[in-house]
């Protein structure tokens, strides 16, 4: 297993957001946090990565429990992190913006290249020389999450990578999550609507009130409305 979290509760201040969450990533394989505006999705990402001042529970990243580290030394273990704002630099180009994400490759995990990950998206490199803050917001949400492969991670969290794209967009976004997958990198995105998440994830985990109320194959959460009308917006 790339990720294995058990019992992870969360707070900001006295509020307690996260109720023994529980989740699974196979090396190699797409699972999605599905839940409302609200669930809990970001902070569950912000916990596993250290970034939520109290935390309790356990997570386990590769072979080490990672509970208590820092979220660089989590960082340095082979985890992105792919938050939902658009964290470019909007006075750099597309190739400089990459090369800032550069980092040494890692054993046994897929190597990134620019030219590789302008194979990946297709639009970034008919745009190779072009500032960041000239781009569109799709465009920006794709050069982030190339930036984040430059660091070769065994494993990315991608936060509602489809928001607010068009349709066009979303469907490139889900043509390179899937070849992120086929070259073997693990991803946890997160997900208000369950189908752009259906066509790309091997398996589900939906959340409510910071509570797991499904987890399982996609087959199975797609063949129970009962449970996906009751938590998502479909
Ligand atoms: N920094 C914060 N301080 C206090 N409460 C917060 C903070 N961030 C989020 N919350 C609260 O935690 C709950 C879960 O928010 P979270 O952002 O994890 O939800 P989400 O499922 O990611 O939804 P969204 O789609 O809006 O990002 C919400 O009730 C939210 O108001």
């Amino acid at each position: 297993m790339t990720l294995r979290v058990s019992n992870l509760c969360g707070w900001y201040g006295q509020a307690q957001i996260l109720f023994e969450v529980a989740l699974d990533v196979g090396p190699g394989s797409v699972v999605a946090l599905l839940g409302r505006n609200g669930a809990g999705k970001t902070t569950t990402f912000r916990s596993i990565a250290g970034l939520v001042p109290r935390r309790e529970g356990v997570v386990v990243f590769g072979d080490q429990d990672v509970s208590r580290l820092p979220t660089y030394e989590i960082v340095r273990r082979g985890l992105a992190f792919v938050p939902e704002d658009r964290r470019i630099f909007t006075d750099l180009t597309v190739e400089e913006n990459l090369e800032v994400g550069r980092q040494p490759p890692r054993l046994g995990v897929p190597h990134w290249t620019p030219e590789r990950l302008y194979e990946l998206f297709p639009n970034l490199a008919a745009m190779r020389r072009r500032l960041g803050g000239r781009m569109s917001g799709g465009e920006q949400q794709m050069l982030t999450i190339a930036r984040s492969l430059m660091g070769n991670p065994r494993l990315v969290l991608l936060d509602e990578p489809s928001e607010g794209l068009a349709p066009k967009i979303v469907e490139d976004m889900a043509h390179a999550i899937v070849a992120m997958k086929r070259e073997g990198l693990s991803i946890l995105l997160s997900e208000q609507n369950l189908h752009f998440a259906r066509l790309i994830s091997d398996a589900a985990v939906v959340i409510e009130s910071g509570h797991v109320r499904f987890a399982g194959p996609m087959a199975e959460l797609v063949s129970h409305p009962d449970v996906y009308e009751a938590y998502l917006a479909v």
